[in-house]
């Protein structure tokens, strides 16, 4: 038997087990969590068990995970399928060295960052003016992870955001960047054009349109300007100067590329400082995932929770719930950094998986989720194993009795999950209010928690810039040690290059220069009724 059999067989064997039953053992809490860094991260309230936890240790064993991530950490070229290495973490140990085909690749790291770091310093301390005067506003123009990053993380650590206001454009439908700018000032706004590639349809649209909003307002549109790319030659013929151009290479993924320059945005916002403390919590967290034997390891603990959910107990959505209202983009920068990375159906060398690939990935953070889609989590006849995320403080002193409030409903939560309300105890509720006979039955049936819902949590200090690193960098891993383990690269995404190409075929017949007669009849259709 595999060990992907061994482990089915175990869960099939031992699925009539409630989890609260796993509490009986002495330590139960304590030896099903880990605490590292300042982290708690409890995953106690699943059915993992000892054995089944010693059978997924052996399978990241088996899969060669350790090597695997000394080879990303060392500039290895791990990802396959474009022959590139696998550098976001080289972008938080700035200090360090780290070769790619023979040479020192810090060097220019460290370059970017100095002027990333002089260029926010001048815009925020207003010795980089726009042409009305001192920057207040600097708006992101770019998507997937060259926006969802930096948004994400913007809201998060707004109360370190004391430089001028950060705004993040990247739908390529124009209400988005119409919405944006209509509030602005072209001649005190300065845009920052983000791609990796400096093709992408959506990001050069908008920016073609910021554009020509600023160029209808002040002399010289190109001087507010600022490009984060690989493409320098792109940037270029966008008029962008080179001194106004933030590069990084090709061994930085979109969605990890928020740690360089990327997060230039950012960094305006929140300053050089609280920006190298974000850096220091990633760089901390791979520390973390480099030393800590894998029972010890929070990614790798972490990734052998989410493996033993879906391809183990066939749980094919996880619910990400955080209660930090900050944190609300969270879910949808997991989306990308999670499904574009492990949703793929075959393995690093071309044959079809056996086991499924990555699961859906949703959420909102709470208590807001409780009052929507909850009752699905607690009644509905699908379990969804939910990742909390909570907090010990907030950011708001004087609000301290709503952060006890939010505390309370996060736990409560996890604990309805795990215990439930049985029919007896649900019976003796309706008793209580006075029902009988058939009419309490019935009633007592609708109020049945069946319970036994897996759940872990993660917690942490406070949501400063060091923690929220440590954060986005434990996640990078998990998903890291998810395709590790399932033998699938994470680092590419051509999954979502048919849908740019024909929506690049589509354009002219929506504008009447093509009759679409290749098309099927469905979208033929759809494209008629779209232009009568
Ligand atoms: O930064 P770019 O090159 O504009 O790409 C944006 C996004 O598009 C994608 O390639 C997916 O379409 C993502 O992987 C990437 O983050």
């Amino acid at each position: 038997m595999t060990l992907w059999e061994d482990l089915r067989f175990y869960h099939e064997t031992h699925s009539g087990r409630p989890i609260l039953d796993l509490f009986k053992a002495e330590g139960r809490a304590e030896n099903f969590s880990i605490a590292a860094g300042g982290l708690y991260f409890d995953y106690s309230k699943t059915s993992i068990d000892p054995h089944a936890r010693g059978l997924l240790i052996r399978l990241a064993e088996a899969s060669h995970l350790a090597s695997r991530r000394d080879a990303m950490f060392s500039g290895g070229k791990i990802n396959e399928t474009e022959n590139r290495a696998v550098l976001h973490t080289a972008l938080r140990n700035i200090d360090a060295s780290v070769m790619v085909d023979g040479s020192d690749v810090m060097p220019e790291v460290r370059a970017t960052h100095a002027r990333m770091q002089d260029f926010a310093r001048d815009i925020r301390d207003g010795r980089i003016t726009g042409q009305g005067g001192r920057i207040t506003d600097v708006v992101n123009i770019g998507i997937g992870g060259s926006d969802l990053g930096p948004a994400m993380a913007a809201i998060a650590l707004s109360p370190y955001a004391d430089g001028p206001r950060a705004h993040f454009v990247s739908n390529v439908d124009g209400a988005h960047v119409h919405d944006v700018l209509a509030g602005l000032n072209p001649a005190t706004t300065l845009i920052v054009v983000a791609s990796k590639t400096f093709t992408t349809i959506e990001t050069m649209t908008n920016a073609e349109t910021a554009r020509r909003w600023m160029a209808d307002k002040i002399a010289d549109p190109a001087a507010q300007f600022a490009a984060v790319s690989t493409a320098a030659d792109k940037t270029a013929a966008f008029g962008i100067p080179p001194e106004r151009v933030f590069g990084f290479a090709d061994w930085v993924g979109g969605r990890y590329s928020m740690w360089g320059p990327v997060g230039l945005t950012l960094m305006i916002a929140i300053g050089p400082e609280h920006f190298r403390a974000f850096l220091d919590g990633g760089r901390a967290m791979d520390d973390h995932f480099r030393d800590a034997p894998f029972v010890d390891n929070m990614p790798v603990m972490l990734a052998l929770t989410g493996l033993w959910h879906n391809q183990i107990c066939g749980h094919a959505t996880r619910a990400v719930l955080p209660y930090e209202q900050r944190l609300a983009r969270l879910p949808a920068y997991l989306q990308q950094l999670e499904m574009e990375s492990n949703g793929k159906r075959v393995a690093m060398d071309g044959s079809d998986l056996v086991i499924h690939s990555g699961p859906v990935v949703w959420g909102e953070p709470g208590t807001n989720g409780q009052h929507a889609f909850y009752q699905l989590i607690h009644q509905g006849t699908r379990v969804i194993p939910c990742e909390f995320l909570l907090g010990r403080e907030g950011h708001e002193p004087d609000l301290a009795h709503q952060h006890r409030l939010l505390a309370a409903n996060c736990l409560a939560q996890s604990e309805a999950l795990l215990r439930g309300r049985s029919l007896e105890e649900a019976r003796a509720v309706m008793a209580a209010k006075g029902l009988t006979g058939a009419e309490l039955d019935r009633q007592a049936r609708h109020r049945v928690f069946p319970g036994n819902r897996p759940s872990t949590t993660l917690l942490y200090p406070k949501l400063t810039p060091f923690v929220l690193g440590q954060i986005i960098a434990l996640y990078e891993h998990r998903v890291f040690a998810e395709g590790v383990i399932l033998g699938i690269n994470s680092f590419d995404q051509w999954g979502v290059e048919l849908g740019k190409e024909l929506a690049l075929a589509l354009e002219p017949v929506f504008s009447g220069q093509e009759d679409g007669s290749g098309k099927d009849g469905s979208t033929r259709a759809l494209v008629a009724w779209l232009r009568s």
